[in-house]
């Protein structure tokens, strides 16, 4: 894996959105996987800053994942979230701009057809992957198999307790949500792994360093043939 040293989690944004763009503009129907949380909040500024020089007309994203039960209209939702951050100002078609349904009557079923969705696309060619503290990479939580597929999650209590930021309380946290599996993102073409600040340094340490095992799905990163870490001087501090 490379890892790319930058000074700033605005350095990182920056960094990380030109080489989404390039490859927006080198492919013909490119597939990005795209993440929620903090940390690709400054990236999608950065594109939106860019939105008039670059089109989305022939480009698919898939995210991650989403909670159980949340609809796009709530503002916790990770639709709602994207709505809000990227797809209302880029020209993507709304088509295009793929989530899992938390709030589908069948989520197995939602969960197949996810997979499906991305396989027809033929694949996610760029994938933007935050780092939760406990390793987690999209919803997968320390214990999932690393032959998951897209899936219903659990949400371990330090991963509720790390998103109540955004809800009135942990009460309102949802206990479970839909995320691509670790073969599902394991299966992306190229990764580029965004960490930023000093409470990750650890996590990422280990990422880089430890032990491959599911007790720790990050881990399995060191597998992958095209992973690029940005990461910021405090992030990488532990290495
Ligand atoms: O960027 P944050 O907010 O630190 O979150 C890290 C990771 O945790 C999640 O928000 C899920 O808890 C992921 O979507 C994200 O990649």
């Amino acid at each position: 894996m490379e890892i790319i040293s930058v000074n700033s989690y605005e350095e990182m944004s920056e960094k990380t959105c030109s080489m989404v763009l390039n490859k927006i503009k080198h492919l013909q129907n490119p597939v990005l996987g795209l993440a929620t949380g903090s940390t690709p909040e400054g990236l999608y500024h950065r594109i939106i800053d860019e939105a008039d020089d670059v089109s989305f007309r022939h480009v698919s994203t898939f995210n991650l994942d989403e909670y159980v039960g949340l609809n796009k209209e709530d503002p916790n939702s990770y639709q709602y979230y994207m709505n809000d951050k990227l797809f209302k100002h880029i020209d993507i078609p709304d088509e295009n701009a793929h989530l899992p349904n938390g709030v589908a009557v069948d989520l197995e079923k939602e969960c197949h057809d996810y997979e499906r969705f991305i396989r027809e696309a033929g694949h996610v060619d760029i994938q933007i992957l935050g780092l939760g503290l406990n390793g987690h990479i999209g919803f997968n939580e320390p214990g999932t198999s690393f032959s998951s597929r897209t899936h219903v999650v659990d949400l371990d209590e330090s991963t509720r307790n790390a998103n109540a930021r955004f809800f009135g309380s942990i009460d309102e946290v949802p206990t479970k949500a839909i995320t691509m599996g670790i073969e599902t993102i394991m299966e992306s073409k190229e990764i580029l792994l965004l960490v930023s600040g000093e409470a990750k340094a650890e996590a990422l340490a280990r990422l880089v360093n430890g032990e491959v095992t599911e007790s720790f799905p990050a881990s399995i990163l060191q597998q992958h043939e095209h992973v690029t870490i940005i990461a910021d001087e405090a992030a990488l501090s532990k290495l």
